[in-house]
Order: C-alpha cells, then sequence, then structure tokens
C-alpha cells in the first residue's frame, strides 16, 4: 500500500513553497491591460517585456525560498535559473489564461494574444499547451509545486552538480503525486499527464527566441535582463 496521506513536515515543506508562490502572483493587470483594449504589436511587444522581467525577479525569489536551494552549487543556481524561466514564463501564462475569469473574458483574452504580433506558425504549438494546461484544472499548490519542480530540473545546461538537484526535486515530485492524488482521486494518471504537460513546455523553449524576433514589428527592444535570460540579442 503506497504511503497515500501527505506527512506533516511534507505538509510544512509544501506551504513554505505555496505561501512563497502565492507571495510572488504576478500582478493580474496583464490580464485587465489585455481585455480593455487590442494594443499595436509594438506595445504588446513592451507589455510582453515588462511582464517577462517582473516574472524573472519574482522566479528568482521564489527559488530561493525553495528548502534546499541556496545550499547548491551557486554556478547551479544560475544554470537552474536561466534554464527554467522561459519554461516558468509559459507555465505562468498557460495558469493566468486557465485561470476561471467571468463569461467571455477567456475568449476576449485569447484573441487579443492571437493578434498580439506573434507570428502565426507558433500559434498553435503555445495554444495547444495552454489548452493542456487548462484541462487539467490545477490547484494553486499544484501550480506552485509544478513550477517548483520544473525550476528543479537536473538536466538543464551547464548544471554540474545533477544528484544535488535530483535530491531536492525527488521530495517535490513525492509531494506533488500525492497532492494529484488527493485532489483527483477519479483520476488514477493525473500526475502522470501532469508531468507530461513539462515534456511540451520543453519544447516551447525552442520556439520562444524566433517568436520573440518575428514579432510584427522592427528592431524589438529587450531589457538585459531578458538578454540574459532569453537568447536573443
Ligand atoms: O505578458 C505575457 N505573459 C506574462 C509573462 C509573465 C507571467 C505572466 C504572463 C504574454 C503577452 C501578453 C501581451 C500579448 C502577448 O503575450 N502572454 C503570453 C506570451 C508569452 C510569451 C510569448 Cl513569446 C508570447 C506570448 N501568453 C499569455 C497568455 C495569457 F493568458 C496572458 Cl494574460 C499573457 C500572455
Amino acid at each position: 500500500k503506497e504511503k497515500a496521506e501527505i506527512t506533516k513536515e511534507q505538509q510544512a515543506f509544501m506551504k513554505v513553497i505555496v505561501d512563497s508562490y502565492n507571495r510572488h502572483q504576478i500582478p493580474q493587470d496583464v490580464t485587465k491591460k489585455l481585455l480593455q483594449e487590442q494594443y499595436s504589436a509594438e506595445e504588446n511587444f513592451i507589455l510582453l517585456t515588462e511582464m517577462a522581467t517582473s516574472q524573472v525577479q519574482v522566479l528568482v525569489e521564489f527559488t530561493k525560498n525553495i528548502p534546499g536551494f541556496l545550499s547548491l552549487d551557486h554556478e547551479d543556481q544560475i544554470a537552474l535559473l536561466k534554464g527554467s524561466a522561459v519554461e516558468a514564463m509559459f507555465l505562468r501564462s498557460a495558469q493566468v489564461l486557465s485561470t476561471k475569469m467571468p463569461n467571455g473574458h477567456t475568449e476576449v483574452l485569447e484573441e487579443r494574444i492571437r493578434n498580439s504580433g506573434i507570428s502565426e506558425e507558433f500559434m498553435t504549438p503555445m495554444f495547444n499547451f495552454y489548452k493542456s494546461i487548462g484541462k487539467l484544472h490545477m490547484v494553486q499548490e499544484e501550480q506552485a509545486l509544478l513550477t517548483a519542480v520544473t525550476i528543479l530540473t537536473p538536466d538543464r545546461p551547464f548544471v554540474k552538480d545533477h544528484p544535488a538537484v535530483e535530491r531536492l526535486q525527488e521530495p517535490m515530485l513525492e509531494v506533488l503525486r500525492k497532492l494529484c492524488a488527493l485532489h483527483h482521486p477519479r483520476e488514477p494518471q493525473y500526475f502522470a499527464r501532469l508531468l507530461g504537460r513539462l515534456t511540451e513546455l520543453r519544447t516551447l523553449n525552442h520556439y520562444h527566441t524566433e517568436m520573440l524576433t518575428s514579432w510584427r514589428m522592427n528592431d524589438q527592444k529587450f531589457t538585459p535582463l531578458l538578454c540574459e535570460i532569453w537568447d536573443v540579442q
């Protein structure tokens, strides 16, 4: 009989991560702004770079609160952040889009993003991912833990001490597995489907540089932080 119930220490561990995740919510003003009007490709690009820049800063704070992260080798800490920032951005974007909104708002939001300046060819993979995240109806704890699991992916480029990262990711996966069983009792495969989304997320990594450089506008400007995190300029 697998240990189904969440232990006291796992509950404390999860609370640290979920509280930190909730403290670091991106201001929902990106949805408010997008629902107001259809911006031009230039304005949308600026909105994206502003949101993405603040999200990276938020991601660093969130990551520092992951138990054990700060005791990793410092260069590995950077490699994990650099390797997961784009995925965390798409994951966060997907979670924002799958948030319950008043009737019709999600459709308007989707329309605004489809017309935001992104090249047509990237719409399908991006919205397929957004749809597949939406269908999971993740609870907040699952969202927070999935983000932490994404950051603690041992096989990012330039990570030297894989086992040390695995040792941090494993307890995270164990709690996530129990959470899935708890919140989705009638879907025994839910945990596996959730992890499958991380594979889909990696494919978006490949597209993101082209998505940015092919934005329907000339000479896109990036903040120094985004030049660091995104392979642009
Ligand atoms: O600002 C965005 N996302 C932030 C990033 C930090 C975390 C919070 C959400 C972008 C912008 C908004 C202006 C139009 C273009 O998309 N965005 C993307 C997206 C991200 C990467 C690329 Cl390359 C293209 C589009 N998908 C989104 C889905 C959504 F539901 C919402 Cl609200 C916004 C979304």
